[in-house]
């Protein structure tokens, strides 16, 4: 978390999501390959290109490469291994729970196997045990991000309701509390971060001021309606959280009728940034 709390005062907040659906890929550039795997793959790298000074991180979202079977996966492989050459932060967007035993399996998957990544996402509501294997690796470098109050409109179903005086989203917080305050970095951050959603703003400082110590992972930037206005809460003296936008980056060549995507995936995330920062 100390390393990505740099690369933000480095970079700025854009994380940039690489939820690269075979959809997204413009034509012309799918014709140049054989397989659409490879299409897939070049496409992942060309953005990568284009945004790594920009991007304080990148997020890769395993489902859509999931979705693809073996072939899939393997570039989910190779564009985080093609990222971490370029020396840039990788969060897995795996959102995993299950039982201990279990768990423990996924974060060797996900912090040493083929997929090694730098951060990932769980789900936290199995309880604490589904969360403390992948503690095992936070003094290897590794950190997590637990969903707390998710950016969807049905995030409201669960984690708003009251658990008694506090709502449920607090609860996950007061679960893990004792195991956030055990190893806080060089920041004042934990290995444990939050994902909260920047489509809530209504909870946004309330969220802010009670998730101390938590590095905020926070989605729902562009496509899905939040904009820079909705961040300033949800930051601590303009740090303390980067902001994911996928669609919004990997498609803003949509918006301009031409196929260079590298580029104006480019200019979104420095539109984004500066948006961001001049919020601040
Ligand atoms: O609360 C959450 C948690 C995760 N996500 C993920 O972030 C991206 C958002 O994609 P956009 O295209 O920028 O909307 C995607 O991978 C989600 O699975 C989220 O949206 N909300």
């Amino acid at each position: 978390m100390d390393r990505l709390y740099e690369a933000v005062e480095k970079k700025g907040h854009v994380c940039v999501g690489l939820d690269t659906s075979v959809d997204y890929i413009p034509e012309g550039f799918k014709k140049k390959f054989s397989s659409v795997y490879d299409a897939l793959f070049e496409f992942n790298k060309k953005i990568i290109d284009a945004t790594e000074d920009v991007a304080a991180c990148f997020k890769v979202q395993i489902a859509y490469y999931e979705a693809l079977g073996i072939e899939g996966l393997k570039v989910y492989k190779k564009t985080i291994e093609y990222a971490k050459e370029k020396e840039a932060i990788v969060i897995g967007d795996i959102k995993r729970s299950d039982i201990a035993d279990t768990a423990r399996m996924y974060a060797r998957a996900h912090f040493e196997g083929d997929f090694k990544v730098d951060l990932v996402t769980l789900n936290p509501y199995m309880g604490v045990d589904s969360i403390t294997p992948f503690l095992e690796y936070t003094d290897k470098d590794k950190g997590v991000f637990v969903l707390i109050k998710t950016s969807n409109p049905s995030s409201k179903d669960l984690q708003l309701l009251y658990a008694g005086e506090n709502r449920v989203y607090e609860r996950v917080y007061d679960m893990l509390r004792s195991l956030i305050e055990k190893s806080i970095g060089e920041y004042g951050y934990s290995p444990i971060g939050a994902v909260v959603g920047c489509t809530n703003s209504d909870e946004a400082g309330h969220i802010r001021k009670r998730l101390k110590n938590m590095f905020f992972l926070i989605p729902g930037y562009g496509a899905q309606g939040g904009g820079a206005k909705d961040i300033k809460n949800l930051l601590i003296d303009k740090n303390g959280g980067v902001v994911n936008s996928s669609r919004g980056i990997l498609l803003a060549y949509r918006k301009h009728g031409d196929e260079r995507f590298e580029l104006h995936a480019r200019e979104e995330a420095l539109k984004m940034r500066e948006e961001i920062l001049n919020e601040l």
